[in-house]
């Protein structure tokens, strides 16, 4: 097989004062164009995990290995803190949770859209604007709101405009936290469908953490199954969520259909 995109050797993190392990000792790795769900209740250390392959949290121990466009295979960790920023500002996207973590609150929607087609160099005003109308449209936000402020919108609409964001600049490698939750339910079915369709028109590679199984089944191929900082259970989604073996696993499951 090719070598992965990302890979996971014997991650763990303890937090500063903390007696137990966050994460503890996950290994795993993404291929290019798949999705992989990171499943698991609240506090069981998926979300610490994803900041793990982000570079934003240092582990305590064990190694994220990210192959670049270049060929390079960096060692995420270990790499100069320059060298993250850029591949953050590039070649991944993030997608936070709460959106307004991940938007600019105090200026426009194509601004938003914009800024990161600046940081990789483009200056044309003409063709920023033309590019976050585009994207606004891909994501199906109204391009008249593009002079507005993501704070009179929606937190759907926000949500599109954090995903615009992310893949206007065609990102390798994207991790979404939770992308969907926190929405009503008939605006979480429609971005869903919006994320599955980009996933797989702009063939991503993304890793998804959620605590909702349906979300898995819709986008992953493959699913990983946390409890208490560890992975219990990793396989094709299809085959955990039908025929799950660990005990945990069977409980989400049990309680999923309940
Ligand atoms: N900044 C922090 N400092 C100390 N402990 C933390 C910190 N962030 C998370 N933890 C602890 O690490 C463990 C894992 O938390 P994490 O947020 O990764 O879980 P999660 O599965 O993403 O949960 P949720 O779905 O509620 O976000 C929990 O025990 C949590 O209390």
């Amino acid at each position: 097989m090719n070598t992965p995109l990302l890979s996971v050797e014997g991650l763990s993190h303890r937090f500063d004062a903390a007696t137990h392990f966050a994460v503890r000792d996950a290994s795993f790795e993404v291929h290019a164009g798949e999705v992989l769900a990171i499943v698991g209740e609240s506090g069981s250390g998926k979300s610490t995990l994803l900041n793990c392959l982000a570079g934003r949290i240092a582990p305590t121990a064990g190694r994220v290995h990210y192959l670049a466009a270049d060929g390079q295979r960096v060692d995420v960790h270990a790499a100069p803190e320059r060298l993250r920023r850029e591949l953050a500002r590039t070649e991944w996207g993030f997608v936070e949770q709460h959106a307004h973590e991940g938007l600019r609150m105090g200026v426009s929607a194509g601004a938003n859209v914009g800024e990161r087609l600046m940081g990789q160099g483009e200056r044309h005003y003409a063709v920023l604007r033309e590019t976050a109308e585009r994207w606004m449209q891909r994501v199906e936000l109204d391009t008249a709101r593009i002079d507005d402020l993501p704070r009179h919108f929606s937190g759907g609409m926000r949500q599109r405009l954090q995903i615009a964001r992310n893949l206007v600049t065609r990102p390798r490698l994207v991790l979404m936290d939770e992308p969907t939750s926190g929405l009503d339910v008939s605006v979480q079915a429609k971005l869903l469908d919006l994320i599955r369709l980009l996933v797989s028109r702009l063939q991503l590679s993304v890793v998804i953490v959620t605590h909702d199984l349906g979300v898995a089944r819709l986008l992953a191929q493959r699913t990983l199954v946390m409890q208490q900082g560890r992975i219990v259970e990793h396989g094709l989604t299809d085959r955990v969520l039908d025929d799950p073996q660990h005990a945990y696993t069977q409980l989400l499951v049990a309680s999923a259909l309940t």
